[in-house]
């Protein structure tokens, strides 16, 4: 697993050999271990270089290992003999390096990069820290405030950056191997004292009391109860006041904590998750590896409306040829500067230059027809979407594929006034969908394997992960929010206020509460859906029959405030109040206490304490239940596409997996059974009754997370 080869007559070259990212495995730790002893032991290699195989450096330590008992020669010490070591050794770093495999070149005397490559210390991510010294010898090299933020964030640098940094010596266009060895035969025989980066003193920043204090409180609020980034300011800190040695005892036993905990446990799980939903499958037996995608040079995007805007952009900035379609034109004007911005900041930070030649504007949908995709994102009207999808059938070429941004309106429905209707397939994207990192890929009965194929790796290329999901109303997001929505209005029925709701859930690790965030959207768009479920009925929000819904209990709340016109942030009060419309600081409202209040009165309903263990209990057990019926109605193949999705599109804390990986470790049992008990004190709310896949995992003994799809197939062929 690492190759030695003597090049020039005098450089040791040991290549890491482990595809597809030469991962430090047991069995690479090994090899690396025997080749420097036998480079370090041979009189004729003079210096060395270490390298990846295939283009790679390193991608760090081998994250399938973790988790099981961990044989082999540990990091620490492996890069503490190379740095120790009396030949140079030059680190050649191609494609990346990062985790472990970024300490590994810090270990060595001389790094040089290919300018294409990126380094980073991710560990934070996978709930863990860079143990292999990282939080130690990187801030010696390039000071502490620069370490910190690497080290807290995990973000991963270019050559050019890692060079300004002081990370790598060199950046190469060229062959790095070639240069590395060229380097390692100058440095040959050189004293290697001040090459040695443990032994640098660590740079202070000034006031360090103070600068550690202002960065934990920062990580302590952007962590949203991560432990990991906390762990990572610590060791800094151990770094920038104590010595080398006792720096890394710190970082040892910070790591040793982490290492074993549950979060660590999550974030590794929602690593492969991230990347098992590539592998898609439909109950109708299309796959991933079976399906082939057709490619999409040119795309248009009709309506360009906040969510038409930013797939623009995501599109232009993939490298598509875009056609961006609105019919209003002053709506066109106002998105054709807002999408011209949205280039500007994006290439900023991307340090490229803008696509502004990639898209061309119409106001209408003549210029479509050559386009190899189109997607539809006009606003959420089955009418109006309907009559997009008959036009564009007379106009686009045969092969088109049609996508539409529905968040929940029936695929099948639309293909059905499709002329193709196998090319019909959903796009749904999450705002700001330039940013947003999902994609729901939504099949119908009739989408062809192609077009979900064509699909999924267009997100990709938009650098989002794609899941593809069955048909049903609202899919799966916004199908489980419902039940969670439903939950929270029930608990101000009850007694609680949004603050207290919001609170419970933002402790839990949301980024905001049910009810900011829903201010932040729009409680308009709910209600919309709401009425077209036939559930707003005019004159019955104060009658006998205002909270119940063909025989089953229903809230009004949301609909009492959408017909006062509190929409939220955008009209300047919703479950809170805000300085003006557009305003952004949710305040408490004492008006909507007092409206509370009266509503209860109005309904014979006694306000009663509710505390927060009952808000999570109820907002997520229903939430997770939901998530069971649709791994029961084979809505998504299995529990990552569903995890995947809440957390990269709900805000659904990633330390705690996702929904469904999270009753994993609550316990299945333990969900089933206070599912059992809420149902029991309200019969009425069906997304309290637990549903039969839930009953049927807890009876075959709760097996873990990755083997619930075979167990689902397998009940599935019983049926
Ligand atoms: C004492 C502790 C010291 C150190 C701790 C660490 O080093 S922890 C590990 C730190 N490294 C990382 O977090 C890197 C994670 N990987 C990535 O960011 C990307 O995978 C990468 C390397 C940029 C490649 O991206 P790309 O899009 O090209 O491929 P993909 O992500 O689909 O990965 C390809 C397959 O490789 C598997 N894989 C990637 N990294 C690792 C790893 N470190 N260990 C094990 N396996 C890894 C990945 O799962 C993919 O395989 P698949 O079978 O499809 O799941």
């Amino acid at each position: 697993m690492a190759l030695f080869t003597l090049v020039s007559g005098s450089v040791g070259v040991v290549t890491l050999q482990n595809p597809p990212v030469n991962a430090l495995s047991a069995a690479v730790r090994h090899g690396i271990v025997d080749m420097m002893d036998k480079a370090l032991s041979e009189p004729e290699v003079k210096s060395v270089v270490i390298c990846g195989q295939n283009g790679r450096f390193c991608g760090g330590a081998d994250i399938k290992e973790f988790g099981k008992n961990m044989t082999g020669p540990p990091l620490v010490p492996m890069i503490h003999r190379i740095e120790s070591g009396a030949k140079p050794v030059v680190a050649a770093i191609e494609g990346i390096a990062l985790g472990g495999g970024l300490e590994l070149a810090l270990g060595c005397h001389y790094r040089i990069a290919h300018s294409k490559a990126r380094l980073g210390l991710p560990e934070v991510h996978l709930g863990l820290l860079p143990a292999a010294g990282g939080t130690q010898r990187l801030p010696r090299l390039i000071g502490v405030p620069a370490a910190l933020e690497l080290i807290t964030t995990g973000r991963y640098v270019t050559a050019a950056e890692a060079l300004r940094l002081g990370m790598v010596d060199e950046v190469t266009d060229g062959n790095t191997v070639d240069a590395a060895v060229k380097l390692a035969l100058s440095v040959a025989g050189k004293s290697l004292d001040a090459r040695r980066i443990s032994n640098y003193p660590c740079p202070q920043p000034p006031g360090l009391d103070r600068f550690f204090e202002t960065a934990m409180q920062q990580v302590r609020q952007s962590a949203r109860g991560a432990m990991a980034p906390v762990a990572c300011v610590q060791a800094l800190r151990a770094a920038a006041s104590q010595p080398y040695g006792e720096g890394m005892q710190r970082e040892k036993e910070l790591m040793d904590t982490l290492f074993h905990s549950g979060q660590a446990r999550a974030l590794q799980y929602f690593f492969f998750a991230q990347r098992a939903v590539g592998r898609w499958s439909t109950p109708s037996g299309s796959r991933w590896d079976s399906s082939k995608p057709r490619p999409v040079h040119k795309a248009a995007v009709v309506g360009l409306g906040t969510m038409g805007r930013g797939i623009t952009v995501a599109l232009a900035q993939a490298g598509l040829s875009v056609v961006a379609v609105e019919t209003h034109e002053k709506q066109l004007m106002e998105a054709r500067q807002a999408v011209s911005g949205m280039l500007e900041r994006g290439a900023k930070r991307r340090g490229v230059a803008p696509a502004y030649g990639k898209i061309s504007y119409s106001s209408d949908l003549l210029p479509v027809a050559d386009v190899d995709l189109v997607i539809e994102a006009v606003f959420e009207d089955m009418e109006l979407k309907r009559s997009i999808f008959e036009q564009l059938s007379e106009i686009c070429k045969p092969d088109t594929f049609l996508c539409t941004n529905t968040s929940g309106l029936d695929i099948d429905r639309l293909a059905s006034h499709a002329r193709n209707p196998e090319l019909v397939v959903g796009m749904h994207f999450f705002a700001p969908a330039h940013v947003m990192k999902l994609l729901e890929v939504v099949y119908g009965p009739r989408s062809s394997p192609q077009a979900v194929a064509t699909a999924m790796l267009l997100g990709r290329k938009m650098d989002k992960v794609s899941v593809a999901v069955g048909n049903c109303p609202g899919f799966v997001g916004n199908r489980m929010l419902k039940p969670y929505l439903e939950q929270a209005f029930f608990l101000l029925e009850e007694g609680a206020t949004p603050e207290l709701v919001d609170q419970a859930l933002e402790e839990f690790g949301f980024a905001m509460g049910v009810f900011r965030m829903s201010d932040l959207s729009g409680l308009d768009v709910g209600w919309r859906v709401r009425k077209a479920d036939g559930l707003v009925v005019a004159g019955a929000s104060t009658g006998p029959s205002a909270r119940s819904r063909r025989g089953f209990r229903y809230s009004p709340l949301g609909d009492l405030l959408c017909e006062r016109g509190r929409f939220g942030q955008k009209t300047g009060s919703g479950w809170y109040r805000y300085d003006k419309p557009g305003g952004r600081v949710a305040k408490s409202d004492p008006w909507l206490h007092g409206f509370l209040e009266q509503y209860r009165a109005d309904h014979g309903l006694a306000a009663r304490r509710v505390d927060q263990q009952e808000v999570l209990e109820r907002c997520l057990y229903a939430l997770i239940n939901e998530g069971f019926r649709i791994l029961e109605d084979g809505i998504a193949a299995g529990p990552e596409d569903i995890d995947v999705i809440y957390v990269l599109g709900y805000g659904w804390p990633r330390h705690r997996g996702g929904p469904m990986f999270y009753a994993t470790t609550v316990g299945l049992s333990e969900v089933l059974e206070r599912l059992e008990h809420h149902h029991r004190a309200h019969p009425d709310v069906p997304g309290l009754q637990p549903c039969r896949l839930l009953r049927k995992l807890v009876a075959s003994g709760s097996p873990p997370v990755h083997s619930w799809r075979e167990f689902i197939k397998k009940s599935r062929s019983h049926l």
